[in-house]
């Protein structure tokens, strides 16, 4: 087994707050893993995958990410990293509303070399890999050139994951992606999205308050507490 992500004494207090909101001893995810979050409103999920990804710096634990323990970088350095290696899905989708479909789904590769060489090597250019996961993702070729303001919020989602998908990082986290879908469209986007990670060996975390979705996934845990614990099979360490 070879972890992807490894934390260790990850103590976050946000300001003015004496307790702290996530406090893991010990965790380590694996490469390929399907890991489910959940847990109550306000438990301080988004706050843990803010901090995974390097949008909240955290100093004083240890967040390694695929062997860079991200802590010790500067917000520049977090922020190539996670362009570089992280594919992520907001809650509110981030999509850059005046851009069309494409263009959404290009940047990523614009604001990192890497993602673009993979690519450029498996599509033949950052245009063809954008058609390929937007298609894959079931978005009509009438929709590549509207703006993203112009789409469904099922759209939106969909896009926002071909935009987390392209250039093959080998991270992907969802926060919550799928609170604004009713069921069809749920089941259909989450097998997709698996399927794909799968293909590009990507790991998955993905945070949801719908318990139907977690047969989906190989680990489950819950944030209870301030800590993460893993609920049914033991396959990953925690404290
Ligand atoms: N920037 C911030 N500054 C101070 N406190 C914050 C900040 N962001 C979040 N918090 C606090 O941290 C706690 C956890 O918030 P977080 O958004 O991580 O929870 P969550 O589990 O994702 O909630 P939800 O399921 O409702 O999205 C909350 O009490 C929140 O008020």
């Amino acid at each position: 087994m070879q972890p992807v992500i490894k934390i260790k004494n990850l103590c976050h207090i946000w300001p003015n707050q004496t307790q702290p909101v996530i406090n893991i001893n010990q965790l380590e995810i694996q490469k390929g893993d399907t890991f489910f979050i959940q847990g109550a409103s306000g438990s301080g999920k988004s706050t843990f995958l803010n901090i995974l990804a390097g949008i909240i710096s955290n100093q004083t634990s240890e967040v390694q990410l695929l062997n860079s323990n991200i802590s010790q970088l500067s917000n520049k350095q977090r922020d190539q990293f996670r362009a570089n290696h992280i594919g992520y899905i907001f809650q509110q989708f981030n999509l850059i509303n005046y851009l069309t479909v494409l263009e959404n789904v290009m940047l990523a590769c614009q604001a990192s070399n890497i993602r673009a060489a993979r690519a450029i090597k498996k599509h033949g250019s950052i245009q063809s890999a954008a058609h390929f996961y937007l298609s894959q993702l079931n978005i009509d070729e009438s929709l590549l050139h509207k703006q993203a303001m112009r789409l469904s919020v099922g759209q939106q989602q969909r896009v926002a994951a071909a935009r987390a998908l392209i250039g093959q990082p080998e991270i992907i986290i969802a926060d919550e992606p799928t609170s604004s879908l009713d069921q069809q469209n749920v089941s259909t986007f989450i097998e997709v999205l698996i399927s794909q990670c799968k293909k590009i060996q990507a790991t998955l975390i993905f945070v949801s308050h719908d318990l139907t979705l977690k047969p989906h996934f190989n680990s489950h845990y819950i944030l209870n507490a301030n800590n993460l614990k893993e609920q049914d099979h033991a396959v990953h360490a925690n404290d």
